[in-house]
């Protein structure tokens, strides 16, 4: 039976769709550095791949709060004219502008609907690709924001050290020094209103990320996880006020040997999208330059080259993309779709 609820669809009205059920850590409780909610990490991270984690205790810091502020000023900087926004793409994943269409979009031939502003780790103070004043004048705020997303990160990869038994250079923050150099990047995305983008620029190809962890603010419907029980089917995942989306990506699942799960998932168009834009923020954490792992080839192969090849890869055609298992890790076949535990089935 259809569950009745009372948000927004995803899907016009009176049509169906499907959520996926994720597991919730506890934030709080993993600083106390509870055994158990360590174990429910790994499961999440063995099982799923995605989790949510509440942000909503006083370990937090506010998170929330910083995520919302910072959204606002991109927002309005979204809204500058193209030839403004442009000034700032600099050709490089980590920092600065990204147009629309430079990238595959979710159906066959499309290109990407989104554009993104990126913010290198320590990108607020570089002179050689500077930010926008937008951002440089609230430049507490968004160092705040990205200084507590790190720290939720940390503790994330500490979490799942510790549920593992990991020791001394094993452990996978000792992967991440703030103090060394790394293709980290807090990543602003607006996904265009269909008024404002032409029809063959359509969400964000299917993929998994490159990062160890990605930590994703959104409060809009369109990120979707492969169905648990059909090929080519879709469930969508719900966001929650106060509650961040996290997922393995490539490199924690490469680092672990493949025991934690790297997910496939892609954002499409919604039905609300057909008059507002859909935002979402990105923590992409990835480990310090010079860390090895091997990749889903069988290669050892260093986190820069895997960070350039995989990006060649997402601008690449979707013919290209089927020739190897750069973009989905080789996670596609049924039998690694069909872990995410539960879903639920909505109608409105
Ligand atoms: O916008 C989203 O919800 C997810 C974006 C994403 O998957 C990515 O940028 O890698
Ligand atoms: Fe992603």
């Amino acid at each position: 039976m259809p569950v009745r609820v009372t948000y927004n669809s995803p899907v016009p009205e009176g049509k169906p769709f499907t959520v996926a059920q994720l597991r919730t850590i506890n934030f709080g409780k993993l600083v106390e550095r509870d055994p158990q909610e360590a174990a429910k990490l790994l499961e999440a991270g063995e099982k799923d791949g995605f989790f949510y984690l509440d942000l909503t205790t006083p370990a937090s810091k506010g998170l929330w709060k910083d995520y919302t502020a910072c959204l606002e000023v991109l927002k309005k900087w979204f809204d500058t004219p193209l030839e403004e926004k442009t000034q700032y793409a600099y050709g490089s994943d980590v920092q600065g502008y990204k147009p629309i269409g430079t990238q595959t979009g979710a159906t066959e031939k499309s290109k990407d609907g989104f554009e993104t502003l990126r913010i290198a780790q320590t990108g607020l103070a570089w002179q050689n690709q500077p930010l926008p004043a937008a951002v440089l004048d609230q430049s507490t705020l968004f160092n705040d924001f990205i200084d507590k997303t790190r720290y939720h990160v940390i503790q994330l990869l500490s979490s799942f050290s510790d549920a593992m038994g990991l020791e001394g250079d094993d452990r996978f923050e000792r992967k991440h020094p703030d103090n060394r150099p790394s293709h980290t990047s807090m990543t602003f995305h607006r996904y265009n209103k269909l008024g404002a983008r032409d029809v063959s620029n359509v969400g964000h190809n299917k993929h998994t990320d490159i990062s160890s962890i990605a930590f994703l603010f959104a409060q809009q419907w369109g990120l979707q996880v492969p169905s648990t029980t059909s090929e080519n089917s879709w469930d969508y995942v719900r966001t929650q006020p106060g509650f961040a989306i996290c997922n393995v990506g490539d490199s924690l699942r490469f680092l672990s040997g493949f025991r934690l799960r790297s997910v496939l998932h892609r954002v499409v168009p919604t039905v609300e999208m057909e008059q507002t834009h859909r935002y979402s923020v990105a923590y992409f954490t990835r480990p310090v330059d010079g860390t090895t792992f091997k990749d889903s080839e069988g290669r050892i192969i260093s986190i820069q080259d895997w960070f350039e090849k995989k990006f060649d890869i997402y601008r690449a055609s979707h013919e290209e993309q089927r020739k190897n298992t750069m973009l989905t890790g080789g996670i596609e076949d049924a039998k690694a779709r069909a872990r995410i535990h539960l879903r639920e089935e909505i109608q409105i």
